[in-house]
Formats: structure tokens, sequence, C-alpha cells
């Protein structure tokens, strides 16, 4: 019986983000070493003649479901590459917060790839869905096979899968949006300038307390941007750090979610009550990240 054409379209969690300079085409190079949630968005394709897509769940109106939607970007670049591209109706069940820095779009973006892939019998690598990523946006090659790994360049270069230990998280994000250019904007870097700061630590194939120390010698260096241009990050990482035995806090891509990092999943969870309680408001979720 063949598969189901459905696939989860996880978080994505960018565990260190080191901004190295800013292109002359204006994108900036990156390393970051990103991992991926247990929990996401659903995405489903129903086979048809025409392309289509429906969504529905608790951020589905925020995402829309009309031409910007990025399922129907990628979509529509990988059939300007593929001749005869089979495709249909896709069916987004959308849970995570948009524009919050943790990928929801790139990540439903790449699912959609994913399932073409599988009803048209492509491989992963064929150059023309790398190539569909890539266009949809910086962060879509990294989710298109969702395991740890690092990224360089403006999103385009991805490593091999890093292994990881469990690492249990909580993930906030106050329910504010913030947009991926006014962050990078505000970090201030000219075209064709390189940024200052250390180089980023080795990182892959460690146990836990080693790559805990490695993550803290690193950093995000959009938090403090997104931080001037949005002080409620600064009050969900004040409010994880409060937490019992959180070992690191941080923001992930351009914000506004944070991630607290703890070292098994009761800690995780007692921690993402004591924050819910404080600010029911917030978008609060215990998870696994690999
Ligand atoms: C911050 C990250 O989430 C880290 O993973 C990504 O770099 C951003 O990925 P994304 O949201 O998929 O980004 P895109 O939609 O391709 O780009 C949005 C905008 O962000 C800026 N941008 C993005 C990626 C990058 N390496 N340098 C940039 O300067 C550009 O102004 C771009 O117009
Ligand atoms: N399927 C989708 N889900 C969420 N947003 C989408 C989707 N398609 C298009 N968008 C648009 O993309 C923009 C960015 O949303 P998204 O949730 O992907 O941001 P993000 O989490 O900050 O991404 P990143 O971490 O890659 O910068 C929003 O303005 C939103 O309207």
């Amino acid at each position: 019986m063949p598969r189901p054409l459905a696939t989860r379209a996880p978080a994505k969690i960018n565990l260190t983000l080191h901004v190295l300079g800013r292109r002359a085409d204006g994108y900036h190079e990156l390393e970051s070493l990103v991992a991926f949630a247990g929990t996401g968005d659903d995405l489903s394709l129903e086979p048809g003649d025409a392309l289509g897509l429906a969504v529905r769940g608790p951020t589905a109106t925020l995402a829309g479901s009309g031409d910007g939607n990025l399922v129907l970007k990628a979509a529509r670049l990988l059939a300007e590459r593929v001749e005869g591209l089979r495709t249909g109706t896709f069916h987004l069940v959308k849970r995570l917060p948009v524009a919050a820095g943790i990928g929801g779009g790139s990540s439903d973006a790449a699912a959609a790839l994913r399932l073409l892939a599988r009803l048209n019998g492509l491989p992963l690598s064929d150059p023309a869905l790398r190539e569909a990523a890539r266009l949809t946006g910086a962060d879509v090659p990294v989710c298109l096979e969702p395991r740890a790994r690092m990224m360089r360049g403006a999103g385009e270069f991805v490593g091999p899968p890093v292994r990881l230990p469990r690492l249990h998280a909580v993930l906030v994000n106050p329910r504010v949006p913030v947009e991926t250019p006014r962050v990078f904007r505000e970090l201030g870097l000219r075209s064709g300038r390189a940024a200052e700061g250390a180089a980023h630590p080795e990182l892959g194939g460690m146990s836990a307390p080693a790559l805990l120390d490695a993550l803290k010698a690193a950093r995000n260096d959009l938090e403090p941007p997104a931080r001037r241009l949005e002080p409620l990050v600064g009050e969900a990482l004040e409010r994880i750090r409060a937490t019992a035995g959180c070992r690191l806090a941080r923001m992930s891509g351009s914000g506004a979610t944070v991630f607290g990092l703890y070292g098994d999943r009761p800690a995780a969870e007692a921690a993402a009550a004591a924050i819910r309680s404080g600010r029911p408001d917030w978008w609060v979720r215990a998870t696994i990240l690999r």
C-alpha cells in the first residue's frame, strides 16, 4: 500500500546563530546549528489536477491560504522546474505562531516539497527540488530533511545531520510577530562588511554537558537587535531564566520565540507550567529538540 501523502512540519530552532558578515546582495552570511522540535504544523496532499491549498488550525488566519503562502510558492517553483509535475490540493493544519523565528512557513514549504517529491518519485537530492527550496526562502533548505544540522551561507549550505543528545526544551512565544527583514536591518551591518565576534564553536557528536558548554560559548547575534525592536523578547528570556533547572535561555532565529534548555522532561514541563501561569496569553510548549 502506498504511504499516505502526509508529513509533519516541525518548528525549526536555531540553537546558535552567528552572523559572519553581509554580502554585496544584502543577505547575511550565517553559521547556525539548527534543530527541530517535537511540535509543528501538519501537511497533507490530495493529488488532483489543479494546485490548491486549504488552511485550518489556530494560526491559520495569520498564515493565510493565498498565493503568499510558502506552501504554494514552493510548489510553483518546483512545477516550473519539473515538466509534468503532479500536484493537487494541500491541507495545512497551522499551529505554530507566525513570524516567530521558528521557521513555520519555511518548514511548511519544505514539507510541501517532500510530499511532491514522494508523489512524483523524486529523490530529496534532486537538483530541481533543492533549487525550489533555496528560492522559496533562506530557511527552507535546512527544513527539507528536518534533522539537526549546521546551516551556512545565507542558508543555502546545509551540513550532514549532527547527532545531538536529547535536548529537553521549552519554547516561548509572547504572541507578537517579528518581521525577519527588520531584525537584520536593525543589526546595522553594511553590505560587503564582515561582522566582529568570536568564531562558532565546533559542535556535534558530544555528550549533553559538552554540548551545553559549546552552546553557552556561542550566541544568537540577532538577539540584541530583536530585543531592541520588541522588549517582550527580553521579558520572555527573563521568565525562562527564572525557572528552576534552566541551563540555557536563548532566542531562535529572528525572534520573538525564545527557548530554554533543561536536564530532563519533568523540569521542562514544570518550567512550561510556571511560565504559562505568569503569562497565560503566551504560546508555551515543552518539547524535545533533535
Ligand atoms: C533568521 C533565520 O531564520 C535563521 O535561520 C533565517 O536566516 C531567515 O530565514 P527566512 O525567514 O526563510 O528568510 P527569507 O524569507 O529568505 O528572507 C527574509 C529577509 O531576511 C533577510 N535575510 C535572510 C536570510 C539571510 N541569511 N540574510 C538576510 O539578510 C533579507 O532581508 C530577506 O529579504
Ligand atoms: N505557511 C505559512 N506559515 C506561516 N507564515 C507564512 C506561511 N506562508 C507564508 N507566510 C508568511 O511568511 C512570513 C513569515 O512567517 P514564518 O512563520 O515563516 O516566520 P518565521 O518563523 O520568522 O520564519 P524564520 O524563522 O524562517 O525567519 C509571515 O509574514 C507570513 O504571513
